[in-house]
């Protein structure tokens, strides 16, 4: 069994089949693996990939190394599972081969589980009791970093229920264990408390979580001699563009000093676990003066005065450094040249397999978008409201079924929200044009009268401890916008909903105020059934719930998140960054391995906002929008109940 990567020289069964497109780009190593993913050939380069999304393989995931139990497994608890994508043909022979790994491809598209499919997969390592020389300690041999611990708890959902279903010998927690921080009772020390007892063959953990088990425990747990991770064979981060923080990528020398001022003084969690596995001795300039040699002698292992992490040599590992995997949907060119040049992460540019599931080469804007969201089954809306909290459709939208935007561009003025960022953000004394007459529908009022939902289920309880700590404190939200997700919840989700807000906004004050307008607002908490637990595992996109839900989330959590049945997710304003691949990230919680699903964008012509100096600006989101659809190539549709 060969698996291979399309290039220009594509090879099926032996034979070479030239192909036009796309014309060599990055070269790197054509690998053919047998089954247990050794690598047998490795003279061939290539072109960054590109495969395409209806690429299909006759691969089963036996074929590509996966073990027999976790087969087994997959095949009761995930029925719809049958066969590996194209992608997953090609990245779980190379994680399972022990290289370092690139991964790119579009949200929904089964990276996560794939990798995960792998990492059960690779043998355990144990080391030798010193007592008992018969006697073998299991250590950890995989870590797989995910940015936020709702992630982590979906991925150990997945494991326990394949591993359910798989009568395998070993008990859950002696495979795969989480670790992360926050919850009361504190989930950190009731995972530690875990792991100390059974080292499990993989964790899953927060940066931060695995960070300070790093510093803190090295012996017990970390890397540290006799530390259970110190046969640590493989390290995979998933959403790796948004765990790295590099230079932005227009950046000038401010920019390039800031950015350098950063990372001595705060790098990620994530860069100093890093530079904690693949840099050891790697220079730091701190504040403080220049570490010498006798200093490093004498802090082995210890935190720097300003608090980072520097590394220390870790012999442990010995010649077996561990692999790294990383993975994202937005892993940019730039980003990976950034990667690249960090230079001790990574083995040589080279030696790193390069997956790829979109287009690396300038494909049409239209083209990208759809591999980005990973196809056509995804519909993206746009609600504009105004101060007096009126809804219309965002104008260029087309009505539904329609794909010529240009037909409905005739509708609205010219320049009204198509232009450079630079509109985005005006002086509250410098207000923008008036939006002009639209198409507009009323709900200022619209929950009050009870707003297309059977009022008995309007009704949500509000605790009496929420009721206490917000009832008089002015809300930090648009209650308008607010209107606007009560008002399409109501008319349009059949069962469950997501809401996304701003990275540092108040989620319990927002739930509060959702179920003042009779919303069924939940924070989502995966460890809890009704805070969307109970979405996990997919009921059918047919079910009509009496009472539907809607989890709130903030950018920083929802990523990565994969709740089958969600149908809508509803973006709050314009993305703290400005960045079209934070929408793309929000958009990608629906429409997954081709779901279908609607993104509701909710933007406000006028929504003022106080600065960090306190000075009061009014930002046009629809200008933004406007710019990012613009970008990325996606054509809105209207929702036909705000015409
Ligand atoms: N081979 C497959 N066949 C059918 N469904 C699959 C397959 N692989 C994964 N899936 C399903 O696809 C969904 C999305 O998977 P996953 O969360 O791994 O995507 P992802 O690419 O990591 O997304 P994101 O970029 O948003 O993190 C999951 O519900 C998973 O069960």
């Amino acid at each position: 069994m060969t698996s291979f990567v399309l290039s220009p020289t594509l090879r099926v069964a032996g034979r070479r089949i030239p192909r036009r497109w796309p014309p060599p780009q990055v070269l790197i190593q054509l690998r053919h693996y047998n089954k247990i993913g050794k690598v047998i050939n490795q003279k061939e380069t290539t072109p960054f990939s590109y495969i395409q999304k209806d690429t299909k393989t006759s691969e089963t995931f036996a074929d590509l190394g996966v073990s027999p139990s976790i087969c087994e497994g997959l095949r009761e608890a995930y029925p719809n599972v049958t066969k590996p994508t194209a992608l997953q043909a090609q990245f779980i022979p190379a994680v399972l081969s022990g290289k370092d790994v690139l991964l790119k491809d579009f949200t929904g598209s089964g990276k996560t589980f794939g990798l995960v499919l792998a990492l059960l997969s690779k043998p355990r390592r144990h080391a030798r009791s010193r007592t008992y020389a018969q006697e073998k300690i299991p250590l950890v041999s995989s870590l797989l970093i995910t940015p936020h611990r709702d992630l982590a708890f979906q991925i150990l959902h997945w494991i326990k229920t394949i591993h359910e279903s798989s009568r395998h010998p070993e008990n859950l927690a002696s495979i795969a264990q989480v670790l992360v921080r926050g919850g009361s009772p504190s989930y950190f020390d009731e995972n530690l408390d875990k792991l100390r007892r059974t080292p499990p063959g993989l964790v899953v953990g927060t940066p931060q979580a695995v960070l300070e088990i790093i510093k803190e425990d090295p012996t017990v747990v970390g890397l540290g001699k006799g530390g259970m991770m110190r046969g640590l064979e493989t390290l995979v981060i998933d959403e790796v563009d948004y765990l790295i923080e590099t230079m932005p990528k227009n950046g000038d020398k401010y920019d390039r000093l800031k950015y350098e001022r950063m990372l001595k003084k705060h790098p990620s969690p994530t860069r100093q676990i890093l530079d904690f596995v693949y840099a050891p001795n790697r220079e730091y300039r701190i504040p403080h003066g220049r570490r010498d040699a006798r200093d490093f002698e004498a802090n082995e292992g210890k935190p720097w005065r300003d608090g980072t992490l520097r590394g220390a040599p870790r012999t442990e590992f010995g010649s077996k450094r561990p692999q790294l995997v990383l993975s994202s949907a937005t892993m940019r060119a730039y980003f990976r040249k950034c990667l690249i040049a960090e230079k001790t992460w990574l083995r040589k540019e080279e030696d790193v397999i390069k997956i790829s599931g979109q287009p690396d080469i300038k494909p049409t804007k239209e083209v990208e978008a759809r591999h980005t969201l990973g196809g056509t089954s995804m519909v993206h809306c746009g609600l504009v409201v105004n101060e007096a909290g009126e809804i219309r459709n965002y104008r260029r939208a087309a009505v539904a079924g329609d794909t010529d935007v240009k037909a409905s561009k005739t509708e609205g003025t010219e320049n009204e929200d198509v232009g450079n960022e630079d509109q985005v953000i005006v002086d509250s004394d410098e207000k923008p044009d008036s939006e002009g007459e639209g198409e507009v529908t009323d709900v200022g009022n619209f929950m009050a009268s009870g707003g297309g939902v059977d009022n008995d289920h309007a009704i949500v309880d509000i605790s009496e401890k929420d009721e206490e700590e917000f009832g008089k404190k002015p809300s930090p939200f648009s209650l308008n916008a607010f209107e606007a997700v009560a008002a399409t919840f109501a008319l349009d989700v059949p069962q469950v909903a997501l809401l996304v807000l701003s990275t540092e906004a108040p989620v319990r004050r927002a739930v509060y105020d959702l179920r003042k307008l009779g919303v069924n607002a939940y924070p989502l908490d995966l460890l809890e059934s009704d805070k969307g637990g109970a979405y996990l595992l997919q009921k059918g996109s047919h079910v009509v719930s009496d009472n539907p839900t809607l989890l709130v989330a903030t950018l920083a959590s929802m990523r990565g998140m994969d709740l089958p049945d969600l149908s809508h997710v509803f973006m709050l304003g314009v993305p703290e960054d400005r960045s079209a691949d934070t929408y793309l990230h929000v958009a990608g919680r629906v429409g997954r391995f081709g779901r279908r699903g609607k993104v509701v964008a909710i933007m406000e012509a006028d929504r003022r906002r106080a600065t960090k100096k306190g000075k009061e600006v009014q930002t046009n989101e629809v200008s933004w929008y406007g710019c990012m659809y613009k970008a990325i190539g996606v054509k809105p549709t209207r929702m036909e109940h705000f015409d």
